[in-house]
């Protein structure tokens, strides 16, 4: 090896770095040159931190997660597939977060110019056991991506691969577990006025009335066709995460609250208060592929000074224009 490869390779891991993480699994760490970072588990295929420059963490892992199969990771960003929820005859929010993924040794090719180094293809494929309970073959490829500015960016890709010409239906999310300073000081713009289906009220379906969103009490609903950016302000920090998507129409946010806390072993009776999961999803409308069809879907996430969107900014022009 000639001297120069060494060292760019040497480069090359200062953006993307394998080792171990809690439990010895396999974990890969992305670092950008102004210092923000995030942590990837191939348990779950699942981002457990994303860090800004000053080193803050921005996503939720509770101190009492479990990483160990079959419980899926408290916290980071969990995939829900192929079901979301109990809407189905699989285990609660599908079996992705549960199976041990590879990295991906034939990603699909990205725009030549992307300037990023800092990512991470990943992939699951069907097993012998999972189409016992699931029976369709696919190939679901998943890129993570860390920008130069901090955004960390999520693209799904699943493709049907059955060979007996049957198509499979699948819902999916993003469950995006973000951290705030208090849940009380939290606010998340986007989603006024548009309908729902309350998780707590037997998935009936409503019109969110009024301004902004707030949380004073259990929270579990899945708001429909939404806006492809929504903003979750946090008061007390001055923080704002923007969160834009694509090929995922709904937007599901949960917070357990007190007694939904208490009941949960893998979660800090009190930490309900400085988490809230918004997610970019697909659950009223399963997502329909016929064998060789892919679909793609794709997160986006940012943080910014609350100071960039509110008060300065007309909200409906952060949200609605891109
Ligand atoms: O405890 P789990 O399986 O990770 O699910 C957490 C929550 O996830 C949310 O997405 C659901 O809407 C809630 O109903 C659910 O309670």
């Amino acid at each position: 090896m000639h001297s120069g490869e060494g060292r760019d390779r040497d480069k090359e891991k200062v953006f993307v770095e394998h080792c171990k993480g809690v439990n010895g699994i396999d974990k890969v760490i992305l670092r950008e040159v102004r210092g923000c970072s995030a942590e990837v588990y191939l348990y779950g295929g699942q981002v457990t931190s994303w860090k800004n420059e000053y080193r803050e963490e921005l996503l939720f892992v509770s101190s009492k997660a479990i990483f160990k199969p079959p419980k899926a990771i408290r916290g980071g960003i969990p995939i829900c597939f192929p079901q979301f929820g109990n809407q189905g005859s699989l285990e609660q929010h599908g079996f992705a977060r549960n199976r041990l993924w590879s990295i991906d040794p034939d990603p699909p090719p990205f725009p030549t110019n992307n300037p990023n180094k800092a990512f991470i293809d990943l992939i699951l494929k069907h097993s012998e056991e999972d189409m016992k309970i699931w029976p369709h073959r696919y190939e679901f490829r998943l890129r993570i991506t860390l920008g130069p500015g901090g955004d960390l960016m999520l693209t799904s890709r699943i493709r049907n691969t059955n060979t007996d010409g049957k198509s499979f239906a699948f819902t999916f999310a993003y469950h995006t577990y973000f951290a705030v300073s208090d849940i009380s000081e939290v606010r998340v713009e986007g989603l006024e006025t548009l309908d729902y289906l309350d998780n707590l009220k037997d998935k009936v379906r409503f019109t969110e009335q009024g301004d902004a969103i707030t949380f004073e009490s259990e929270v579990d609903k899945v708001y429909l066709s939404t806006p492809t950016k929504i903003a979750i302000l946090d008061h007390e920090r001055k923080r704002t995460f923007v969160l834009r998507k694509d090929g995922l129409p709904d937007a599901v946010v949960w917070n357990p609250w007190d007694k939904k806390a208490k009941a949960m072993p893998d979660f800090g009776d009190d930490e309900y208060k400085h988490m809230l999961c918004v997610e970019a999803a697909c659950v009223e409308k399963p997502i329909i592929l016929k064998p060789g069809e892919e679909w793609r879907g794709r997160q986006e996430i940012s943080a910014v000074p609350s100071s960039y969107c509110s008060g300065q900014l007309d909200p409906r022009k952060v949200l609605y224009t891109d």
